[in-house]
């Protein structure tokens, strides 16, 4: 294993760097989020990932502050929940929310999952399109948005959501997502990365490819993310694992591995349908 791995990072569509790989925090509580955060920055992630819904942006904003690391070397992304879908009620979960973290400003705002039987998206878009304006948020975007709703998004606005959150993992490889991502110039990120911790992790050619390499199941499913170019946010709350999950940039996998890999996907049905699933 690398002595401190150094996470790269990449070009976002509002100009913000993103580190490709960061810490989950669900369903951490405020104390172990607190340890897990200090002990995660401390061994090299910049990235982390908490939501309103979590209820532990205020440990989450204590590990920032334990770990000692400048506020500008980090990436702190939280969430909008529904309640709060209007262009103004957004201010109001926003300064809660960092108030809560401790910060002054978020590296990435999101808003949660779209909800559409509110039909209050995209004015909670263009509410986060002030953030950004006056520079309370470095970054926005979306999470468990499908293509039809953020085609109403962007008829709405000039401004390109950052970042759409979404789940993925070999065995749900959202190719119509990705791809709508991709020509929209948004940058995906991967929720439930390696399946959960799941039984993905102990799929044949997942083991198979991980002993080929002397690398971990999780690593190989992690590395498969940045093959594609998602960006994947790990949850772990054991140093051991922060640590393995996030030596992953010294080696490649093959095409026909990563092919091998996507061939485990179920189907666009397996994922969280966002029509009737929010909060
Ligand atoms: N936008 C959204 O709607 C959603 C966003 N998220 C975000 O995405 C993050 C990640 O998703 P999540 O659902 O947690 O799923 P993950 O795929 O990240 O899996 C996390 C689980 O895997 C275990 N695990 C972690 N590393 C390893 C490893 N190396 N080997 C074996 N098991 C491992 C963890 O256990 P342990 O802690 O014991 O190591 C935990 O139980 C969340 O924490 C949250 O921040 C998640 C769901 C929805
Ligand atoms: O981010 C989240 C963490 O996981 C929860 C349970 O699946 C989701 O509800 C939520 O959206």
């Amino acid at each position: 294993m690398s002595e401190q791995p150094t996470v790269p990072t990449q070009p976002l569509a509002n100009g913000a760097q993103i580190p490709r790989l960061g810490l989950g925090t669900w369903p951490m509580s405020d104390a172990e989020a607190e340890r897990a955060v200090a002990e995660a920055v401390t061994i090299g992630y910049r990235l982390v990932d908490t939501a309103y819904k979590y209820g532990n942006e205020k440990g989450v904003g204590r590990g920032l502050r334990a770990s000692g690391v400048a506020r500008e070397d980090l990436f702190v992304t939280s969430k909008l929940n529904g309640e709060w879908h209007g262009r103004e009620a957004v201010r109001e979960a926003f300064q809660d929310s960092i108030e809560r973290l401790g910060l002054d400003y978020l590296d990435l705002y999101l808003i949660h999952w779209p909800m559409p039987w509110q039909d209050r998206y995209v004015d909670a878009f263009l509410g986060l399109t002030d953030l950004l304006r006056e520079g309370r948020v470095r970054a926005i975007g979306l999470s468990n948005f499908k293509p039809a709703h953020i085609d109403r998004i962007l008829a709405a606005t000039d401004v390109t959501p950052d970042v759409n959150q979404i789940q993925l993992d070999p065995t749900l490889t959202r190719e119509a997502a990705r791809a709508y991502h991709q020509a929209h110039g948004i940058v995906t990120q991967s929720w439930g990365p390696i399946g959960h911790g799941g039984e993905l992790l102990a799929q044949p050619v997942v083991t198979e490819i991980a002993d080929r390499h002397g690398r971990t199941p999780a690593q190989i499913v992690l590395r498969w993310h940045l093959e594609l170019g998602l960006i994947p946010i790990p949850k772990t709350s054991s140093p051991e694992r922060m640590k393995s999950n996030i030596d992953v940039f010294d080696f490649t996998l093959a095409p026909a591995e990563v092919a091998a890999l996507s061939a485990l996907d179920r189907g666009e049905d397996a994922a969280t349908d966002s029509d009737t699933t929010g909060h």
